[in-house]
């Protein structure tokens, strides 16, 4: 669905990401990790056509990305739910018109839709949270309102950008679970994360790939993860 053959990417002069080939075939986990500032938000951004590649060849969808105008993108960025590493909440509106922002800018009024975004909430565990506004919810909280609005238009793909960070053991546990019943439904996921005992237990739930961005390289993390 997302595939990317000898990608670079560079913001300025040196290059950040060099030779990087992916493929999010459906029903994949991969999780991507490397040092602070490596390039995983910058590669994720490559993913969902936020950034244009400066060489190689990214396709999505079977299409390639440099034949994909700004219709194009606008639908294809429906197939690919991103949670990104801020959230990015309107913080003005409540949890559940954030929720449902997707489906308004898509054309679709929510109120058609009230049934399903109440189960989504519900799955999120937000239900009792739908009305408060973002500045009110607990990190744990944000994250699971982030991962619903990222599902709301049920895309084939889920990018998260560190969904994890600064929530506690817990938390992250039941955020992973989310994402792996997601990926048990067939969507392909991939998670940006430092964590490595997030990835350590993935693995015991899921057939998990672990990429690591090494020297402006994309390579299989050891064998110890
Ligand atoms: N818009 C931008 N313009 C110039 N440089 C940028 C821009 N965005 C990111 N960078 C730089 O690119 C490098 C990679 O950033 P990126 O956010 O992709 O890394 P990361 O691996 O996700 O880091 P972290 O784990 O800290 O979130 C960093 O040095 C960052 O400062």
């Amino acid at each position: 669905m997302i595939e990317l053959r000898g990608v670079g990417y560079s913001y300025s002069g040196d290059a950040l990401l060099s030779d990087i080939s992916l493929t999010l075939a459906p029903g994949s986990f991969h999780f991507l990790t490397g040092p602070s500032g490596a390039g995983k938000t910058t590669l994720l951004k490559l993913c969902y056509l936020e950034l244009k590649s400066t060489s190689g060849q990214v396709t999505l969808f079977g299409r390639p990305a440099q034949e994909i105008g700004r219709d194009g993108i606008a639908r294809i960025r429906r197939r690919i739910g991103v949670v990104h590493q801020d959230c990015r909440f309107l913080d003005h509106l409540p949890v559940l018109d954030n929720i449902a922002l997707p489906l308004t800018v898509a054309g679709h009024p929510p109120e058609a839709h009230r049934e399903e975004l109440g189960e989504l909430l519900a799955w999120v565990g937000l239900e009792a949270r739908a009305r408060a506004l973002p500045p009110e919810l607990s990190g744990g909280e944000r994250q699971r309102a982030a991962l619903a609005r990222a599902i709301v238009m049920s895309p084939d793909v889920i990018l998260a950008d560190e969904p994890t960070g600064n929530l506690d053991w817990e938390m992250s546990l039941r955020l992973l679970t989310l994402l792996t019943e997601l990926n048990r439904l067939g969507k392909s996921v991939l998670i940006a994360t430092h964590d490595l005992n997030l990835i350590r237990q993935a693995k015991t739930q899921v057939a998990a790939r672990v990429l690591r961005i090494r020297n402006r390289h994309l390579v299989a993390a050891g064998a110890d993860l």
